[in-house]
């Protein structure tokens, strides 16, 4: 009998063979490792400021849970920190584990975080969003991380009860009047480096700016986010977890920290 094999290359090992930057010396998520991190006295503090107005919507696109906001003028902006000029702010989603033990992309000292949401910012002097992954200074995302505690964030309930209109790949649903400032933890504390896209084509566009306090989430609120189906809604449930990127090799990168 032909054992008729395909083999769906689409894991994160087999990307380079569409993406070439996959294989880069800039890639992320990679590890912290507080021995190797630069306290830069130089880095100011990073300064968000957003409009709930211009959250747009929320949407299941079968990879991640992502709110779009509306990027066509400088409404929502990141200014600060290792960035020069105001980044304007276009979408935020997540990444989360199968168990509370794991699930973010960046690992600090050896420590997994149940999650980690991004909120992605481009810069507008690169004209478009697409002139800006080609550029070195063109993205740059600010990363919570999420840990599973007793006293959870109230505002992270509003991303998560609305997970119950978006349920399947495809769905998407109103989400306004939404501040994401409001998920940011106490502390103002942050890495950066230099780094890449975690998802295909991996552009090496990307400044990073991790923020050192994690947020809580409940037990409740991280099973909702595992009840998200990786298929559309006429296709068998298909839990989206585990959508984060292995560790990429650091390469030399000096990662600097807003603190001592
Ligand atoms: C409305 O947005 C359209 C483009 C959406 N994006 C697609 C990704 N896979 C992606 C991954 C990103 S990550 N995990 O490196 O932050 S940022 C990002 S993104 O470039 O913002
Ligand atoms: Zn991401």
């Amino acid at each position: 009998i032909l054992h008729s094999k395909i083999s769906f290359q689409t894991g994160p090992e087999h990307w380079h063979q569409n993406y070439p930057m996959a294989k880069g010396d800039k890639q992320s998520p990679i590890e912290i490792n507080s021995k190797d991190v630069r306290h830069d006295t130089s880095l100011s503090p990073w300064h968000a400021s957003y409009d709930p107005g211009a959250a747009k919507t929320i949407l299941n696109n079968g990879r991640t849970c992502r709110v779009v906001f509306d990027d066509t003028f400088d409404r929502s902006v990141l200014r600060g920190g290792p960035l020069t000029g105001a980044y304007r702010l276009r979408q935020l989603h997540l990444h989360w584990g199968s168990a509370d033990d794991h699930g973010s992309e960046h690992v600090i000292d050896g420590v997994k975080y149940a999650a980690e949401l991004h909120l992605v910012h481009w810069n507008p002097k690169h004209g478009n969003f697409a002139g800006a992954l080609k550029q070195p200074d063109g993205v740059a995302v600010v990363g919570v991380f999420l840990k599973v505690g007793k006293t959870p964030k109230p505002e992270m309930k509003r991303i998560l009860e609305e997970i119950d209109n978006i349920k399947t790949k495809g769905k998407e649903a109103p989400f306004q009047h939404f501040d994401p400032s409001i998920l940011f933890p106490k502390s103002r504390d942050y890495w950066t480096y230099h780094g890449s896209f975690t998802t295909p084509p991996c552009e090496e566009c990307i400044t990073w700016i991790l923020l050192r306090e994690p947020i809580e989430v409940s037990p409740d609120q991280m099973a909702r986010l595992r009840s998200l189906s990786k298929n559309g809604e006429n296709e068998p449930m298909c839990p989206l977890v585990d959508n984060w990127r292995p560790l990429q090799p650091v390469k030399g990168r000096i990662v600097r920290a807003s603190f001592k």
